[in-house]
């Protein structure tokens, strides 16, 4: 089947700064897939090249089979993007800003799924407000709808829950959800990584422009192996569990264990040293642990 997206060794400059060095990557039809790094790790630039709107210095890229530069309207066509920024005609309704981008993709009647859309996001009542009138939650999701007027097979959504309230992320990522379980490929860049973590199955990492990780989101949580147990204890902690212990936070030893099995035998250890134990944690590494770790350059 052909790729949703396809990416093959891109590359950018501006000037001396390696934007995107040598990216690659494929993401399948119907998958829900994010995009993480730190700031400026590419991700935008990489997203603007998807777009159309910034080419390659090298290298490919293929939406829906459809490559950005030969082909680019098709690729367009099949692409919807959620900007980071809030773009957009401070002199047109929500309702015209919609009928004008449809305009844009060559679809003149689209009322009844701009109807839709603007249900579903929650804009009905404000189809005939000015976009200049509309709080920043409310344009948020108007950049929403707009990114998919063309009902796009691909929607990209470059951090669309910056500066977005709690109410409004859960119900947009509900949206995008839905959107996903109706055959959408998704692919989204976050800073909120619980968000990354709970919804899509495969992540990659950018960091100054290079692919750092690319991973089945359970293979990377599995891939770091380590399970932390937090112990308060009523002695010393024996000599032997030393080597295991990675530091102390509020009078607990905080052990880290390669895996959980290994919890019998600090016990066993404990029981040994005759040390009761008064309080026992287990903490799963959760995703965040694992990103910050690898963007700092340590092994996974
Ligand atoms: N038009 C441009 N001219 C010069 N430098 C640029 C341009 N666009 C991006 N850059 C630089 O390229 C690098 C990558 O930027 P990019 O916006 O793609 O990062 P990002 O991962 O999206 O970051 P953020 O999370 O902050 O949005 C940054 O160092 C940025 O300053």
């Amino acid at each position: 089947m052909t790729h949703a997206i396809s990416i093959e060794s891109v590359s950018k400059r501006f000037g001396s700064l390696q934007a995107l060095d040598s990216v690659s990557f494929t993401v399948a039809q119907g998958e829900f897939f994010a995009l993480l790094g730190p700031n400026g790790a590419g991700k935008t630039t990489l997203i603007s090249a998807m777009a159309g709107l910034s080419r390659p210095d090298s290298g490919h890229i293929r939406i829906m089979g459809h490559d950005t530069v030969a082909s680019a309207r098709q690729a367009r066509m099949t692409l919807g993007v959620v900007p980071q920024e809030l773009v957009f005609d401070p002199f047109f309704s929500v309702r015209e800003a919609l009928v004008f981008q449809s305009g844009y993709f060559g679809i003149r009647r689209n009322d009844a799924w701009i109807d839709e859309l603007l249900h579903k996001l929650g804009l009905t009542d404000k189809a005939g407000t000015n976009m200049r009138a509309l709080s920043g939650g409310m344009k948020r999701r108007v950049m929403v709808a707009q990114a998919l007027v063309h009902r796009p097979p691909v929607i990209v959504l470059d951090e669309p829950t910056a500066g977005v309230d709690v109410e409004l992320r859960q119900s947009l990522w509900a949206f995008v959800q839905e959107l996903n379980q109706a055959g959408h490929t998704i692919v989204l860049t976050t800073h909120y990584l619980e968000e990354a973590e709970t919804l899509c199955s495969r992540i990659a990492m950018l960091k100054k422009g290079k692919l750092l990780a690319l991973e089945n989101k359970d293979k990377l949580l599995a891939h770091s192996a380590t399970r932390e147990i937090s112990l308060k204890l009523a002695a010393a902690l024996p000599a032997s569990l030393q080597p295991l212990k990675v530091r102390e936070a509020d009078g607990r030893h905080i052990l880290q264990l390669a895996d959980i099995a290994r919890l019998e035998d600090v016990l066993r250890e404990l029981r040994l040293a005759a040390v009761e134990v008064r309080e026992l944690s287990i903490h799963e590494t959760d995703l965040e642990q694992v990103f910050v770790k690898m963007m700092h350059g340590g092994r996974v």
